[in-house]
């Protein structure tokens, strides 16, 4: 789908390999110097027309093992008896943004600020990387248009960048149950913002929506823009491999991008005059490297793939946060059961919806999350967290049971947990030198006693939330109530999966340390001509959901490939 501006090119200035979260940052950037000629390359279709990625509550239904998603599963997790899980990534025009959960998190300033300190670039830093958060960033009124005095810091936001968020718009019957309890409980304090630098705390979730609607890279930064001459999108198109136009050479220039429609397909080369942008996601910018000779020298010769790079780092460094859920019967009956049983309610809902962009469609499956530490985790192990102002663990507290089916009768809460500062890490591989088969994806999840300790710990602290007064009412049994930790331990093998938030598999290092992929200015250490822009060059998962990160990150990175360029 050439754009107006005629057919398509035989080459352009920049070509963004992946139309996802980064890629429609980057390409929006780019054209503003209107001199300068972009190709986005999207794998999957277009966003348009599809329910499930534009209603936020049904962001459950938009994967796993959908048309938008790649249908990826994970290698058997050793420490999750062996479960083999699956590993959506959005497979569609604005990437997982078009399908994530929607939650809008920064993460901790400690977390940027160990970006900044192991990089050796300020630049990173949460002082410095805060103005990409802001101008990237529309906050808008919720769907109901509440009063939300109280419930977040608008200073702390963005008003006039292009990603819509709010605060939900439609209340749930946890909402004062869930505000009571930081009134009780000393150790789930309230915290007005967590998107200050400093997200401690229980809050308001703050997610991708603005009007009722999902707000993704497609529908905001690329949609608007997309009648730009200087813009063209190749859609339903996979880029098999990079190639350099100095084969043999000591620092190889990457110039040309081979793409194709299947296995069997042909194949046809585009050329890039100035750069070749890697935003495939951390799952397949690792598989897209490895397939055009740049990694660990061993893998690539086991797959009999020239080596046109030794880059050891590529695929390794996979880190991703695991999640379990508890739930609980509840005396209540205004939960996601209630309307899962009954069409006509779900119905209704969906009018509502579809005529005023109002009612519970409007939201998530969250209206506030905690972010925590385990207080005595540091007199046992080293801290895994970035700093003292970043959490161990998160608590989502969800009105019903989620991703399981529902049972014929009963009303339920959950609570999941998750690990958000893992110290485990994974890795990307091939299992064929076919770009169209899924690289061997190992998130090695719970490979450390630290990481067992700080899932335990977040069971814990999810049991002790909901012992709170507030709850007395409203709880009747939990459905899983071991504490030992044994028992604990055993229905953390059995139940953990993961939260869909891989980083860190092509990461930036310093400039000259020995590992790394990429430079602090996101270009391929030992070549020219190449960057990466999307999660994988995370070095560390921020503490958080990573997607405010990653549209900050490519923000920050439109700014640096300008200067490098001359851009305006
Ligand atoms: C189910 C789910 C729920 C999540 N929930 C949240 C949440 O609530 N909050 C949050 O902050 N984060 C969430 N995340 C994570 C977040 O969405 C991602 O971290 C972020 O969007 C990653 O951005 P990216 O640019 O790195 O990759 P992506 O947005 O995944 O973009 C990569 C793009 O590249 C394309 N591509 C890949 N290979 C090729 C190829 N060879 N040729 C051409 N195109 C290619 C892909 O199709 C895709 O469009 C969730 C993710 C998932 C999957």
């Amino acid at each position: 789908t050439p754009g107006p501006g005629g057919g398509m090119q035989n080459s352009y200035d920049f070509i963004i390999v992946g139309g996802g979260t980064a890629g429609l940052v980057l390409a929006n950037r780019l054209t503003e110097d209107n001199h300068t000629s972009v190709l986005v390359i999207e794998a999957g279709n277009t966003d348009l027309g599809n329910l499930d990625i534009e209603v936020p509550f049904f962001c459950a239904q938009a994967t796993p093992f959908t048309s938008v998603d790649w249908n990826f599963t994970t290698v058997p997790q050793t420490n999750l008896n062996g479960r083999s899980l699956a590993y959506p990534r959005g497979f569609v025009l604005g990437g997982s943004s078009s399908v994530n959960f929607l939650a809008y998190t920064r993460g901790s300033e400690d977390d940027w600020d160990r970006f900044a300190s192991v990089t050796g670039d300020q630049g990173w830093s949460w002082n410095q990387i805060l103005p990409f958060f802001l101008r990237s960033e529309k906050l808008t009124p919720p769907a109901d248009g509440h009063n939300t005095t109280g419930e977040i810091i608008p200073s702390d936001h963005g008003t006039s960048g292009l990603v819509g968020d709010s605060l939900p718009g439609f209340p749930t019957p946890l909402d004062p149950m869930v505000l009571a309890t930081t009134t009780e409980d000393p150790e789930f304090p309230f915290n007005p913002d967590v998107n200050s630098g400093s997200p401690l705390g229980i809050s308001w979730a703050l997610s991708t929506i603005a009007a009722g609607v999902r707000s993704s890279s497609a529908t905001s930064y690329f949609r608007p823009f997309s009648t730009r001459p200087n813009l063209d999108l190749l859609l339903n198109t996979q880029v098999t491999r990079v190639l350099p136009s100095n084969s043999g050479s000591s620092t190889p220039q990457f110039q040309m991008v081979e793409v194709a429609q299947s296995s069997n397909g042909p194949r046809t080369q585009i050329q890039a005059n100035k750069e070749i942008i890697l935003s495939a996601g951390a799952v397949k910018t690792p598989q897209i490297l490895l397939l055009s000779g740049i990694g660990p020298a061993e893998t690539l010769n086991t797959m009999g793939i020239p080596i046109v790079l030794d880059s050891p780092s590529v695929g390794q460094n996979l880190t991703d946060q695991p999640i379990v859920a508890q739930s609980w019967s509840v005396t209540g009956n205004d939960t996601f059961e209630t309307v899962e049983r009954d069409p006509a309610i779900a119905a209704e809902e969906f009018a509502e919806w579809n005529s005023t962009r109002t009612g519970p469609l409007t939201d998530t499956l969250l209206n506030q999350f905690g972010w925590l530490r385990v207080e005595n985790l540091t007199s046992l192990f080293s801290d895994p967290a970035s700093g003292p102002n970043a959490p161990h663990f998160e608590l989502l507290f969800i009105n019903g049971l989620i991703l399981t089916a529902v049972p014929p009768t009963g009303n339920f809460l959950t609570i999941s947990s998750a690990d958000v500062s893992p110290t485990s890490r994974g890795t990307i591989t091939l299992q064929s030198s076919d770009p169209f088969d899924a690289p061997l994806i190992d998130p090695n999840f719970l490979a450390t006693d630290v990481d067992f300790f700080v899932m335990r710990e977040a069971m814990r602290s999810a049991q002790k939330f909901v012992s709170n007064a507030a709850w007395s009412n409203y709880i009747i049994a939990p459905s899983f109530n071991g504490t030992t930790d044994d028992e604990l331990d055993a229905f953390i093998r059995e139940n953990t999966i993961p939260i869909f938030h891989p980083v860190g598999s092509a990461a930036m290092s310093a400039q000259n340390a020995d590992h790394g992929v990429v430079d602090p200015d996101l270009t391929l250490k030992g070549a020219k001509g190449l960057r990466i822009v999307d999660a994988s060059v995370f070095p560390f998962i921020p503490a958080a959901h990573p997607q405010a990160g990653v549209y900050a990150l490519a923000e920050r990175a439109s700014d640096l490939i300008k200067a490098a360029w001359g851009l305006s």
